[in-house]
């Protein structure tokens, strides 16, 4: 079994509770209401800073240059179209992008602010595929809903599956399963602990997202 499908198995509850959440059924059935979108987004940008931070940084840790360019690529379709996705969605739903960080979104902040600061690949990646791979997850079976939907919904989904993304899972999954074997047992409990913090994480973020965060304007 790949060392990845084995964490994910360690952190299984919550990571069902995560990709299958109420949030994400109700954002593709276009249901969500718009204010709960508004918030989301204003947090989730807070998230992207950090995000941003962590992969670069992962990018630099990276043992090859082969290693490094599908992170490196990946940054650039985070700063690039996700960016201006954000940027769009703020000006169609009419609020700014600045707004004070929730609780469930400093829990996320700090939690990759600590992987980036920890020096250690192993760790980064451990956050950087949970991000990732629990976004694929609730994503992937609503493609088909993409075009249905108003573009702050669709383009949301539709930057979380296909063939690009499902590479760049794959990607950093090769990554952390690659180093894994290599790893001290004390350095895989500690991968264990960040990609289970993360994936509790990820579900109180939408479970925040979910209660409605408060909605900067
Ligand atoms: C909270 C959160 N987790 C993961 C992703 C995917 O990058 C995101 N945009 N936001």
């Amino acid at each position: 079994m790949r060392p990845t499908d084995m964490l994910k198995m360690k952190a299984a509850e919550d990571w069902i509770l995560a990709t299958r959440h109420p949030f994400t059924a109700a954002l593709a059935d276009g249901t969500l209401k718009s204010d709960l979108m508004r918030g989301y987004l204003q947090q989730d940008y807070l998230f992207i800073d950090q995000f941003v931070r962590l992969l670069a940084t992962t990018i630099a840790h990276a043992p090859t240059l082969a290693d490094s360019v599908p992170a490196a690529q990946f940054l650039g379709v985070i700063t690039g179209p996700e960016n201006t996705y954000f940027l769009r969605s703020f000006e169609a739903l009419d609020i700014q992008p600045e707004a004070d960080p929730a609780p469930e979104t400093v829990n996320f902040q700090n939690l990759m602010e600590e992987a980036r600061l920890s020096g250690r690949y192993e760790i980064m990646l451990a956050v950087l595929v949970v991000a990732e791979w629990v976004y694929l997850e609730w994503a992937t079976p609503f493609a088909d809903r993409i075009d249905d939907l108003p573009f702050w919904f669709g383009e949301w989904i539709a930057l979380h599956c296909g063939e690009g993304f499902e590479g760049v899972v794959d990607y950093l999954r090769g990554q952390l399963d690659t180093v894994w074997d290599g790893l001290e047992p004390h350095e895989q409990a500690m991968v264990e602990e960040y990609f289970c913090e993360a994936v509790k994480r990820e579900r109180a973020f939408f479970e925040g997202a979910w209660a409605g965060f408060p909605v900067a304007s």
